[in-house]
């Protein structure tokens, strides 16, 4: 018998799917709009799976509740963005050098992105220092398939000492338009 809980979280977020490209045939028109500026009200679940109960319980839900709080601090009303974006230079001009993301001046956190250290642009106008702070940096297009790829592993690796396997994670990036990944 296999047991399997499951919590939903909501996030807000921007981003640009810069590698996007359509075949018209089937798209019907050839608009890349993944391509803008464009935000999204994202959900994604976390499916736990256990064999076994502990204390009647696949474990508690309450063991999300980290995620939660790592979603809210790092995602939500932020900008997602990838450091390979031809568009990174431009957007991100205070924190490149030779129209490259300049690594020294960014925090890198272990689970695998970066930020833009405000004191960098110390000294200029407060909507600037906001711009940035509201920037979060990946390695890849973030795409729903590639965001569902990367909370997974940060699921998996959080939830492993506990014991606790992930048995999937969902993501919704628009009310219509679903990821899922099964581990
Ligand atoms: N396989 C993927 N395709 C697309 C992705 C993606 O992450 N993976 N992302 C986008 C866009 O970011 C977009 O915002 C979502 O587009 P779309 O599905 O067209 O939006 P809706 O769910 O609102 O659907 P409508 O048909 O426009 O009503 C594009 N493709």
């Amino acid at each position: 018998m296999t047991w399997i809980i499951d919590k939903q979280f909501d996030f807000c977020y921007g981003h640009r799917v810069w590698s996007q490209s359509l075949e018209t045939e089937y798209s019907l028109d050839d608009c890349l709009m993944c391509r803008h500026l464009h935000g999204h009200q994202g959900r994604i679940k976390i499916f736990l799976a256990a064999e076994t109960l502990q204390n009647g319980m696949v474990t508690d839900f309450k063991h999300l509740n980290w995620f939660k709080q790592w979603l809210d601090a790092t995602l939500d009303h932020k900008f997602i963005i990838d450091r390979n974006d031809p568009l990174f230079p431009d957007m991100m001009s205070h924190y490149c050098a030779d129209g490259k993301m300049d690594d020294t001046r960014f925090f890198r956190h272990d689970e695998g992105y970066w930020t833009p250290r405000l004191e960098v642009v110390d000294g200029e106008i407060g909507a600037i220092r906001e711009k940035y702070e509201g920037m979060v940096i990946v390695d890849f297009v973030p795409t729903s398939e590639q965001l569902t790829a990367w909370m997974l592993e940060i699921v998996q690796k959080k939830m492993a000492p506990l014991g606790i396997r992930v048995n999937s994670v969902e993501f919704w990036e628009t009310p219509k338009s679903h990821c899922e990944i099964k581990a």
